[in-house]
């Protein structure tokens, strides 16, 4: 179980409240010339992922400082919880194991005295027999023909992580086309519908509980058009496939146990896309590459449970986290991946962090008062620098940002990639750095400006810098190392989580929203006027009654 300890009671919190006064005011800048090993101190490298974080607000006290935070905090014996398979999301009484899924070691991994390995080996084995005889075109539709599309109905944890997966490893793509449909806006199941065919599509009815009323009505539409087609009830078998927890309600749906892909209480939803989840992943990038992508996640969690801190890329990520969110206020951290093919990655990590950890009641039940867990958001380089990097380098809010960028592209045509990086490396070098009111009037006097036009100018021109920012630098965006970088933001949340004293592996604050739809949802039949809300909602729906 984890330790109930108000991280804001620790004495390294209040030794970080101190540092922070004392190092407010402390330009980068000036910590890179008073000290030559500052990026060899401040970096680390796994496999072929090398992190910089040099360029962070931080001395060696900030560090030891945090990392004493994180023992005090008992953040060790946390890690050694989860991976024990202690039942570690209390309010739900379920392990957190997502870790077993790609436990490529196979040394058991035991919930409640029983060795998980067995059923996960089971399931990664049905997937694999099935992936091959969908890629290979074994597996024929009712008319006989080949599967040449895929269609993933699901939601949230069960769309995002393989949505996400399938666009960043489409280098690696088999010859299958895989959709994902998730909103319950009409729209979205009728545009994929137009584009292919009942024959050769396959349906994945990508659902842990199987209740979830988006997917549900989805799965429903999908199944109307295909019986259109196919007329005959039997053949949703050759057309269907389920990846759920809740064999009762897969059946009811009319979907054969045979074709049902199982996982287990748990795996959080938001980290499934290593169980029968990631189905679609395996479709789009065969079964080998999917194994690889276990691999890369299994190194990395290996990295995270026997790595001291100070070396513990997660942790070091978590730590920086914590040293914005919580002494210099920082509300959010943007995910900016200089890589195309990663342009889901922020999005995906949108569910993973805000899920986990916007939470402001602590594990004994109590509010908070200091901060929890940040805004995520992002875009891919360079189309961000032309957005909103305007105000990341002059607003006045404060934005640590990750540069994450293959040093290898897929597709290196002529020089498109050394300019990508160049944008990458002058990006983190000008937040860090600056511009400074000398220079600006130097570049001013140089461009033939008068001293007028100079006085009138130069503050505008002027970059504070002192912006800080995390390097990665991966050789290749392959699946083994896009799998480890998944892992190492999923550990990063899970470490801010025990320092925050909150429980990271719930997500109570979707429900609300939920049930009040259901309440609604038959309100906006008929046309007698509403009154049973407040007069807001009252007034949209009965204007949408009138309108529609
Ligand atoms: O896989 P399911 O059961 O359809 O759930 C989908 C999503 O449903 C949301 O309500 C949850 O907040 C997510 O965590 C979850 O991933």
């Amino acid at each position: 179980m984890l330790k109930k300890i108000n991280p804001t009671e620790t004495n390294a919190w209040k030794a970080l409240v101190s540092h922070f006064e004392a190092i407010q005011g402390t330009h980068m800048r000036d910590l890179f010339a008073q000290d030559a090993s500052r990026a060899e101190k401040f970096s680390v490298k796994f496999e072929e992922l090398y992190l910089d974080y040099s360029k962070n607000i931080i001395t060696d006290e900030t560090k030891q400082l945090l990392i004493d935070l994180a023992n005090e905090v008992e953040l060790k014996a946390a890690i050694d919880s989860m991976f024990n398979g202690e039942a570690i999301n209390e309010t739900e009484g379920r392990a957190v194991y997502h870790t077993a899924l790609r436990n490529r070691s196979n040394d058991p991994m035991k919930v409640n005295g029983e060795d998980v390995m067995p059923e996960v080996n089971a399931v990664l084995a049905q997937m694999k027999e099935f992936t091959n005889k969908v890629v290979s075109g074994q597996w024929k539709g009712y008319t006989g023909k080949a599967i040449t599309d895929v269609v993933n109905i699901g939601i949230g944890g069960s769309d995002l992580g393989p949505l996400m997966v399938s666009e960043a490893l489409k280098a690696y793509k088999t010859h299958l086309n895989v959709h994902f449909v998730s909103n319950v806006d009409g729209t979205h199941i009728a545009e994929t519908l137009k584009a292919v065919n009942p024959e050769t599509t396959l349906f994945i009815i990508a659902s842990k509980t199987f209740t979830t009323q988006e997917t549900m009505t989805n799965a429903q539409s999908a199944k109307d058009w295909f019986l259109k087609a196919a007329k005959e009830e039997n053949e949703v078998a050759k057309h269907f496939v389920a990846l759920s927890t809740n064999e009762e309600k897969v059946t009811a749906f009319g979907i054969d146990k045979a074709n049902m892909f199982r996982f287990w209480d748990w795996v959080g939803g938001r980290y499934s896309l290593w169980s029968a989840i990631g189905l679609s992943i395996s479709l789009s990038i065969g079964f080998d590459n999917f194994e690889q992508l276990l691999s890369g996640a299994h190194a990395m969690d290996k990295h995270f449970h026997n790595t001291d801190f100070d070396k513990n890329i997660p942790v070091i990520l978590a730590l920086l986290g914590v040293w914005y969110n919580n002494f210099f206020g920082a509300e959010s951290q943007a995910l900016l991946p200089y890589d195309q093919y990663m342009h889901r990655f922020a999005a995906y990590f949108q569910q993973g962090d805000m899920e986990s950890n916007g939470k402001y009641v602590d594990r004994s039940g109590n509010p908070v008062d200091y901060q929890t867990g940040p805004i995520i958001w992002g875009e891919p380089g360079t189309n961000g620098q032309h957005a909103f990097y305007q105000l990341i380098h002059q607003g006045t809010k404060l934005i640590p940002a990750d540069f994450i960028a293959p040093a290898q592209s897929h597709n290196a045509l002529s020089d498109h990639h050394p300019k990508l990086l160049s944008n990458f490396f002058a990006q983190t070098e000008a937040l860090m750095m600056g511009k400074t009111e000398e220079v600006v009037v130097d570049e001013l006097k140089a461009a033939g400006k008068t001293a007028e036009e100079i006085e009138a100018l130069k503050t505008f021109k002027v970059f504070e810098g002192n912006k800080p920012t995390n390097s990665m630098l991966v050789k290749k965006v392959t699946p083994f190392m896009l799998g480890a970088m998944i892992a190492m933001y999923e550990h990063k949340i899970f470490a801010q989580g025990v320092i925050w004293n909150i429980f990271s592996f719930d997500q109570w604050g979707v429900e609300l929203g939920k049930q009040l739809a259901n309440k609604i949802l038959p309100e906006l039949g008929g046309d007698e006027k509403v009154t049973s809300h407040d007069a807001s909602t009252n007034a949209l729906i009965n204007t949408y009654k009138e309108m529609r």
